[in-house]
């Protein structure tokens, strides 16, 4: 067979070095938006670092298993708007398109963190 096997969407994100660039990248991005920035005044970002990267590591089938909160529970009585929700995600896409990851994997990992939405916003 002469086709290459698909690569893994962990590996399209560059693996945990890619994933942990990208959410130290995210995280420079809340840093610098003040219109969600002060929702994790309280938060503990190291330990929000490293299980965002845990959890992008899982969902995108790297050897990583997620060990934080639910969405629900991490997320309940933060009292986030659809509009925080956009802005996260928008500065995801953000970093994700300066580090040059393949639109089509771009939109793999979007589409497993929109169900989540309903977890996130307004709870
Ligand atoms: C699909 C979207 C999202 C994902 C995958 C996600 C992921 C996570 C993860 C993995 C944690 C750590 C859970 C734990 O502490 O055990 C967390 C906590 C947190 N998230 Fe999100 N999140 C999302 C959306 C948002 C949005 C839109 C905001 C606000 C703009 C937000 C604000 C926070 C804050 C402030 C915490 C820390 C809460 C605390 O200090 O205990 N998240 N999130």
């Amino acid at each position: 067979c002469s086709s290459q096997p698909t690569p893994s969407l962990y590996q399209q994100l560059g693996g945990e070095s890619g994933i942990a660039a990208i959410t130290d990248g995210l995280l420079h991005q809340i840093e610098h938006d003040p219109l969600i920035v002060n929702h994790f005044r309280d938060t503990d970002i190291p330990r929000f670092r490293d299980l965002l990267a845990e959890q992008l590591c899982e969902l995108s089938g790297g050897p990583c298993v997620y060990s934080g909160a639910t969405m629900e529970e991490s997320h309940t009585g933060l009292n986030l708007t659809t509009r925080d929700f956009d802005r996260l995600v928008n500065h995801l896409i953000t970093v994700m398109q300066q580090r040059d990851i393949p639109y089509s994997a771009q939109n793999r990992l979007l589409a497993l963190l929109a169900p989540m939405y309903s977890e996130v916003v307004e709870r």
